[in-house]
């Protein structure tokens, strides 16, 4: 038993520890705590959930509207990890500067940032989005979905699904993932001259190997952009844009 002298002693750490990490706990009931419980509650699944709410409210066929419709959703029910509204402008503004005709998206979800890139493409463009699991790939938008892990369906991509290279390519699957896909996609020659590489969440949960990798292996221009965690202004997050240097053209990593 751990005496109440003790106890006390160590009252003021907890407290500061409590006040420090407060928005980690917050994150952690609702993203976790809440959702397990509702899971319980209702029998269904939380994307289950967050995609009924959407067919309810949102207008059909007006991308902007059923992003929205998605972000009142996480901001005032439940969290999802889509990449949201503020990082959210940071692909579009790097999608609409690089115009890519082959866009290729690991990690489908909700379909979020599948709407999000489809509505920000040029004429002509193609986006393949690739979901491992096949209870989300069930209730994403219907954009070239490839079910499968990434792993499996990257050395098919030109073979089966006809992706010659892409330009654009949005990482945000599981973080642990983020180097071995990349270095996936460059022993595959996936990657065009020139391609954009756009890598959510690099700095929350975090991706410290994959960073690493393309700051130093000296293919790659990198820039974080500084954001926040989608639907958590306070969790500090980034996503990593770079480009390849020499010897071809420069390739964006985001
Ligand atoms: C953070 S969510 C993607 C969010 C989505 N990009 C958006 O903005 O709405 C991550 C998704 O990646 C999928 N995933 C994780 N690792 C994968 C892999 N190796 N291959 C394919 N899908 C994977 C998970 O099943 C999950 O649906
Ligand atoms: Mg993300």
């Amino acid at each position: 038993m751990v005496s109440p002298a003790i106890a006390l002693a160590f009252l003021p750490f907890i407290v500061t520890l409590l006040i420090r990490y407060r928005h980690y706990l917050v994150l952690l009931y609702r993203a976790v705590l809440v959702v397990w419980l509702r899971d319980r509650l209702t029998g269904t699944s939380r994307e289950q959930r967050a995609f009924q709410y959407v067919l309810a409210h949102a207008i059909p066929g007006d991308p902007h509207h059923i992003l929205q419709t998605f972000d009142q959703w996480c901001y005032h029910c439940e969290h999802l990890s889509c990449v949201g509204p503020d990082k959210g402008r940071i692909v579009e503004r790097v999608l609409l500067e690089r115009a890519p005709l082959r866009v290729l998206e690991l990690g489908t979800y909700c379909g979020y940032g599948t709407v999000l890139l489809a509505q920000g493409l040029p004429p002509g463009a193609r986006l393949y989005t690739i979901e491992g699991d096949p209870r989300h790939a069930a209730v994403a938008e219907k954009v070239e979905l490839i079910v499968g892990p990434s792993e499996e369906v990257i050395p098919h991509l030109r073979e089966k699904h006809g992706l010659v290279n892409a330009n654009f390519v949005f990482m945000d699957h599981w973080k642990r993932s983020y180097l071995r896909d990349l270095r996936l996609l460059e022993s595959h020659q996936l990657l065009a001259e020139g391609a954009t590489i756009l890598a959510d969440n690099v700095l929350f949960p975090g991706a410290p190997h994959f960073l690493q990798y393309a700051k130093t292996c000296g293919k790659y221009h990198c820039k974080v952009h500084r954001a926040s965690l989608e639907y958590f202004r306070a969790i500090p997050d980034g996503i990593l844009p770079g480009s390849e240097i020499a010897p071809r053209l420069p390739r964006e990593i985001s």
